[in-house]
């Protein structure tokens, strides 16, 4: 595990969004394609502001997936893929079918369908070992990532890639969101966490016995590193940083 420390939410997004770059080419060197997962929430269009100007990424051999979507159509504003949409990838030569979003109830007729049609993208043979190489997740002040929440059933689903959830405790109440187990399917794990109301949860995902029904962010895990991007007011509650 890894602590990358900024004093402020904006140094914290630059910071993200200038690794995600060096990331990507490494990738590219490393296996000829980056295959990275981005998130919603503020964090999510922060952590991509650097890749517009990157001269040095192969765009046509970078994939880009959601941790998790809402169930909700095509630009609406709930839609977790608006903020990648306005912060960079309108302005990305990324082709189209490299860009792999969650079905909308304008395409399929309901969110166990999205959730299928969605594993079926992640389970299809593709360039690379199969592997994400970055998984970027936000984090809410519940402790929660992509969609699973604490306490909530369908964190319990096993034997999935993609999952239905429904009766989210934050609207819009129903979602996809990609399991635990295909999140770990990751080189790297990003928790991108900025804001003094997420300290308490930073803390608790940290402690030892710390258990992901109650704090999912602690379930998360990259095959080589987890990286927790916080800003100082996140990163306040734990210990050695009060
Ligand atoms: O509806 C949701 O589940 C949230 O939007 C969530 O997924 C978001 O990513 C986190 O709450 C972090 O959001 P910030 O990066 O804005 O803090």
């Amino acid at each position: 595990m890894t602590l990358e420390l900024r004093d402020t939410k904006d140094d914290l997004g630059k910071a993200i969004s200038d690794r995600l770059v060096t990331e990507i080419v490494a990738a590219q060197r490393d296996r000829g394609v980056a295959h990275i997962v981005l998130t919603g929430g503020s964090m999510g269009g922060l952590s991509l502001q650097s890749l517009p100007s990157a001269d040095d990424i192969d765009w046509s051999n970078v994939h880009f997936w959601w941790g998790d979507e809402r169930f909700v159509p095509a630009g609406a504003a709930d839609r977790n893929d608006l903020e990648a949409d306005k912060a960079a990838l309108h302005a990305l030569p990324v082709p189209a079918e490299n860009i792999h979003r969650v079905a909308g109830p304008e395409h399929v007729a309901d969110v166990e369908s999205a959730a299928s049609a969605y594993s079926a993208a992640i389970r299809a043979p593709k360039a690379g070992d199969g592997m994400f190489d970055i998984v970027m997740l936000g984090m809410g002040p519940d402790g929660h990532v992509a969609s699973l929440f604490p306490h909530h059933p369908a964190q319990r689903t096993e034997d999935a890639i993609a999952i239905a959830v429904h009766d989210s405790p934050k609207p819009p109440p129903d979602r996809v969101s990609l399991t635990f187990e295909c999140l770990n399917r990751s080189r790297q794990v990003w928790l991108l966490v900025a804001g003094d109301e997420k300290a308490e949860a930073v803390a608790a995902a940290h402690a030892p016995d710390a258990d992901r029904w109650d704090v999912p962010a602690a379930g998360v895990r990259g095959a080589d590193d987890t990286v927790w991007w916080l800003d100082a007011a996140a990163a306040a509650k734990l210990p050695g940083t009060e």
